[in-house]
């Protein structure tokens, strides 16, 4: 199922941040997003999060509209600017307490994935006792979880480690063959080469070009 975006601007105090914006996100590919501080990228992601609402246009997903049609899009998976976890419980239960909106992931689901980052689930640390790089793994954890359908990372690699950024990589690329739409942002431009099926530049709020 592909993700219309279309004609989408957006003005704060003044000043166009996002600029007639259209695009189409086909699944199971992954599209990077690059392009200066500033540029729009991260405004994009939480457009089509419906984190905002936009002042024109339309985004569209299985014929439905954003805010007219449904609140959020349906199965959705994101890392956008700081997660704000329950900072005085362990990673896994707040992954766990986030896992119970919508039911759909054993705890097993939970210590794998955890695992697999390199995080401990029986661990009794405090998320609040986190490093920056454990919480943007954390971060990745609730994101993935649920095989979401439409994944929004923004800097997904910040913090982590080579090691970590492999993982990453391998499972971003895991997620894709069960027909995901990863629409993902990022300074480190490995990350772009390696993962993106298309290339999305912005600057200034509008999409400058296609590769
Ligand atoms: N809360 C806000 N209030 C006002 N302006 C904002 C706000 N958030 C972002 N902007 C503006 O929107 C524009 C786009 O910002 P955005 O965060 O999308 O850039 P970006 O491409 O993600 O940059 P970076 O690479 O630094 O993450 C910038 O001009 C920024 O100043």
């Amino acid at each position: 199922m592909n993700l219309y975006v279309k004609s989408i601007s957006k003005s704060i105090k003044g000043e166009k941040v996002l600029d007639d914006i259209s695009y189409t996100f086909e699944s199971g590919k992954i599209y990077g997003i690059y392009g200066k501080n500033g540029s729009g990228k991260t405004m994009l992601l939480r457009a089509i999060a419906g984190f905002i609402n936009t002042d024109k246009g339309y985004i569209k997903y299985n014929h439905k509209a954003l805010h007219k049609d449904m609140d959020v899009l349906p199965d959705l998976g994101a890392v956008i600017e700081n997660i704000s976890f329950w900072s005085m419980y362990s990673g896994f239960e707040n992954l766990k307490m986030l896992s119970n909106i919508k039911g759909i992931v054993s705890d097993e689901e939970i210590y794998e994935i955890m695992i697999y980052f390199g995080l401990d689930p029986k661990s009794k640390k405090k998320v609040n006792k986190y490093s920056l790089g454990m919480r943007q793994k954390l971060a990745l954890c609730q994101a993935l979880m649920e095989h979401p359908k439409i994944l929004l990372l923004d800097e997904p690699t910040n913090a982590l480690d080579q090691h970590s950024i492999d993982l990453f990589r391998e499972r971003i690329l895991e997620e894709k063959k069960n027909d995901t739409i990863t629409i993902l942002t990022s300074h480190n431009k490995e990350d772009i080469e390696i993962l993106a099926d298309e290339k999305i530049c912005m600057e200034f709020g509008k999409i400058k070009e296609l590769m």
